[in-house]
């Protein structure tokens, strides 16, 4: 059996737009199942890792989400003011630094406890961008600032806090459509007898 590395061979790499994020053309060689040399040329967008968190109130059975402006969504010509929950790049941070800055910069809620659940690929075929999930029970007394994202950054956020059967509801409605969303709703459904 052929080791996994030495069917693929770079053959080049050319950076087509090196903006906010680098997108690269790649020529490679790659062997594929039957043995056979394929010369393969891929398309791949460098984007940085980033992390996502469900916050979870158990009290009030309620998540925190976040609504803001995703000029792809629009483009689409899909609802572009998107419910999805807190979440950002890393940065350089550690994954779990991380999610408690943008968790504080985008919902005012100090963390207490985040606790990682998986990382996730979003969308292998193109992106090299991996997503740290995390969980976080909070409490109405951990909401210590107001939000909404950086002003200077021109994040313009909307802070929700809704019901966790409300949220997942609003799943099957097609009002909440982001894939870290889902996964994550999904999981707080499975899971929310053992965040009490
Ligand atoms: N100048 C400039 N600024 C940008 C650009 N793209 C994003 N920004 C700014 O950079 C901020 C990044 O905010 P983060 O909170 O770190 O990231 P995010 O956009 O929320 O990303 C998260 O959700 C995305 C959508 O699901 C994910 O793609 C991403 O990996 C992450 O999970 C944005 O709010 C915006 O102000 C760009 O092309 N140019
Ligand atoms: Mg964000």
């Amino acid at each position: 059996m052929m080791q996994p590395k030495s069917r693929v061979k770079i053959v080049s790499e050319e950076t087509l737009s090196n903006g906010w994020t680098r997108l690269s053309s790649y020529l490679l060689d790659y062997i594929d199942r039957r043995g056979a040399t394929q010369q393969l040329k891929r398309e791949v967008y460098h984007r940085t890792p980033a992390a996502c968190v469900l916050l979870y109130d158990p009290k009030r059975d309620l998540v925190v989400l976040v609504r803001q402006f995703r000029l792809a969504v629009h483009l689409n010509g899909d609802p572009a003011w998107i419910i999805e929950v807190p979440a950002g790049l890393l940065d350089d941070d550690h994954p779990e630094q991380a999610i408690r800055r943008e968790a504080m910069e985008e919902t005012g809620y100090q963390l207490r406890d985040a606790r990682f659940l998986f990382k996730c690929y979003t969308s292998p075929g193109a992106f090299a961008e991996v997503v740290h999930f995390f969980v976080s029970v909070i409490d109405i007394a951990d909401r210590v600032a107001e939000g909404g994202g950086l002003d200077e950054e021109h994040e313009d956020i909307e802070v929700l806090e809704i019901p966790l059967d409300e949220a997942a509801r609003m799943i099957e409605t097609g009002e909440i459509f982001d894939a870290k969303t889902i996964m994550l709703l999904q999981w707080a459904l499975l899971n929310r007898n053992k965040l009490r």
